[in-house]
């Protein structure tokens, strides 16, 4: 490859970039749909490493719901899902705490290592940073009825984090790689859908952005098109027309309730894309969807 003075252009570009986010915390969701390619794997590995070496301090977040799908596939233990969250018994349980626990959390922290990064991989469950209670599913009912109320099983909800294990690990060379596996008072294990793990961490650790990457451009409007910026009265009414579905549901409802307490931005990113993160953050062309709060947009 020959170098021009193009290249040099980038880099000058991107100084302001640099000297805005140094300091601050960035949270990355790094979507089991966005893991597709080896290739891919090693640029936000590269792109995560990049961020810690000019200052910025990444957390990553992964999940991994298609690698615990197809191990489930394999052990013919069946996949269901209620509103987006996987219904899990203790044999499902053991499956996502060997997967995402071991397998994906292991290669991501190798990937990160192999850049030149210095990564350490936990679940909730190191230091019970993260504390999880049972995740009761509340439906509405018919008029005049009590909402439904559907057991998931082992599925939970993030009932705190210790910050001060994150700042450790943070404030010194380490980039924290985090299966969201939260654990009880008594010590169960409970799934917790990652991008909830990823905005309450985002949310405790007072971050400046949190970035969620998965395999769309961003929030697509009905006719296909990429909507660059939304604000909370907009998301409203995405959801009220059925514009926003399936996944992007508790997606969205992440992204806003990470804005609403005091993350200044959250953005959905196309995790396709190589180097999609760096290209968002240090560049001019922001390139997935950004989520403000209300009256800022
Ligand atoms: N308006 C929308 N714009 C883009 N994607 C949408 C929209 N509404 C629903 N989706 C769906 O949400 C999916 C992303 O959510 P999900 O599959 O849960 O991702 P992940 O596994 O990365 O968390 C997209 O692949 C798409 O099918
Ligand atoms: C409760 C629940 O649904 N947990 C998710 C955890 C992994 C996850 O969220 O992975 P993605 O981000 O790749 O979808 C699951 O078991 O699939």
């Amino acid at each position: 490859m020959s170098y021009t003075a193009d290249n040099a252009q980038g880099l000058i570009e991107a100084l302001p970039y640099f000297q805005r986010h140094a300091g601050k915390t960035i949270v990355v969701k790094y979507g089991g749909n966005a893991m597709v390619d080896p290739q891919l794997q090693r640029q936000f590995a590269e792109d995560v490493t990049l961020l810690k070496q000019v200052g910025v301090n990444p957390i990553v977040v992964h999940g991994g719901g298609p690698q615990i799908g197809s191990l489930l596939e394999r052990l013919n233990i069946k996949s269901e899902f209620i509103d987006g969250l996987r219904v899990t018994d203790a044999d499902t349980m053991d499956v996502v705490e060997m997967v995402l626990g071991g397998q994906v959390n292991k290669s991501i922290v190798s990937l990160i290592n192999q850049a030149g990064g210095k990564a350490v991989g936990l679940t909730g469950k190191d230091a019970s940073f993260i504390r999880a209670t049972k995740l009761n599913l509340k439906r509405e009912a018919k008029l005049d009825q009590p909402p439904e109320i559907i057991d998931l099983g082992h599925v939970g909800d993030v009932e705190s984090i210790d910050r001060s294990v994150l700042d450790l690990l943070t404030q010194s060379s380490v980039i924290p790689v985090i299966a969201p596996i939260g654990v009880g008072r008594d010590g169960a294990s409970y799934n917790i859908n990652a991008d909830t793990v990823a905005g309450k961490v985002a949310e405790v650790m007072g971050a400046e952005r949190l970035y969620l990457l998965t395999n769309t451009p961003g929030v697509l409007d009905k006719s296909g098109e990429l909507l660059t910026g939304l604000n909370v009265a907009r998301v409203k009414g995405l959801i009220d027309d059925g514009t926003l579905y399936g996944g992007m549901l508790p997606k969205i409802e992440c992204a806003l309730s990470a804005v609403r307490n005091g993350v200044s931005s959250s953005v959905i990113l196309d995790g396709r894309v190589p180097h999609a993160l760096l290209l968002d953050l240090f560049t001019d062309q922001g390139i997935g969807t950004m989520i403000i709060r209300e009256n800022d947009a």
